[in-house]
């Protein structure tokens, strides 16, 4: 058994306040005995799209640097949900990508955002991720003592096969740092977390965005993280405003679940 955490947040264009926002609740989290702590899509930065292209940096730049220090001092396995990741070939455009740091603070495993989020939520509200967002192109799936993580992003969540897919690589526990809209949030968001929490029958941490942002749009995220077990039950949700949904993960959970119903023996992969 071991703790979780879910974090979520109001992240902005100030950076500098985004670290100390995040700062503050990873440690909070880690203070409670989180082994495990993520935080949600666009942790660094929330903000207008040439900023974001502008600002964005390598792997081995100073914004994973500070939380790969922040998992080392805390001993923690820390999930930066994502960060703008710079492309050297590509000045237009950057990664949406989550990092993930063990408690040595080094880098264990990348993922790069696949499905991106060209949308129109309403008539006024209408989003185009790729202008400004190169797609990555490969399902990850990490190793850790805690389990085996499987990671996504936001708008990845819709997509049912990318999580067939993270099940049969080995994944146990779901990572889904998210920025949901509130008028999508308010649909499906959490129906669509435990649906992906009972076809993968895994634990699915989704961080989330909340509140005011000051994008073009001044967006408004829904929030709602929260923690979901293998049978889709809620564990954790977070209130309104910044905070943390916390909740105990049972490792074992996952074989139970999966040898009561064996729907990996039952899938037709065909169809
Ligand atoms: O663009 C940024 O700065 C930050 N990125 C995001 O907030 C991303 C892409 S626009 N949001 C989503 O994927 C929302 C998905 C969603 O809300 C749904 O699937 O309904």
């Amino acid at each position: 058994m071991f703790l979780a955490a879910a974090v979520q947040m109001t992240s902005t264009s100030d950076a500098e306040a985004n670290w100390r926002q995040a700062r503050s609740l990873v440690e909070r989290a880690a203070g409670y005995g989180a082994a495990l702590v993520a935080t949600p899509e666009n942790t660094n930065f929330l903000g207008p799209a040439p900023e974001k292209v502008r600002l964005a940096e390598p792997i081995d730049g100073p914004t994973c640097r500070r939380f790969g220090d922040l998992a080392r001092s805390l001993g923690i396995h820390l999930l930066l949900g994502s960060f703008n990741e710079r492309i050297e070939r590509d000045p237009a455009r950057c990664h949406n990508t989550s990092v993930l740091f063990g408690p040595d603070g080094q880098v264990q495993a990348t993922y790069r955002k696949i499905h991106l989020f060209d949308v129109d939520v309403s008539e006024s509200v209408r989003y185009r991720e790729s202008d400004q967002i190169a797609p990555g192109s490969a399902a990850v799936v990490t190793r850790t003592p805690l389990g085996t993580l499987g990671l996504s992003i936001c708008y990845d969540l819709r997509f049912g096969n990318l999580y067939r897919r993270l099940v049969r690589e080995g994944a146990e526990i779901l990572c889904v740092p998210s920025a949901f809209t509130l008028t999508t949030g308010r649909a499906h968001w959490e129906p669509l977390v435990r649906a992906r929490a009972i076809e993968c029958q895994g634990f699915v941490i989704a961080p989330a965005q909340c509140g005011r942002h000051d994008d073009e749009g001044l967006r408004e995220t829904f929030g709602h993280a929260m923690i979901v077990d293998p049978w889709g039950q809620v564990l954790a949700t977070a209130a309104d405003g910044p905070g943390l949904a916390l909740a105990e993960i049972d490792p074992g959970l996952v074989a139970r679940v999966r040898r009561s119903i064996p729907v990996a023996d039952h899938l037709h992969p065909e169809l």
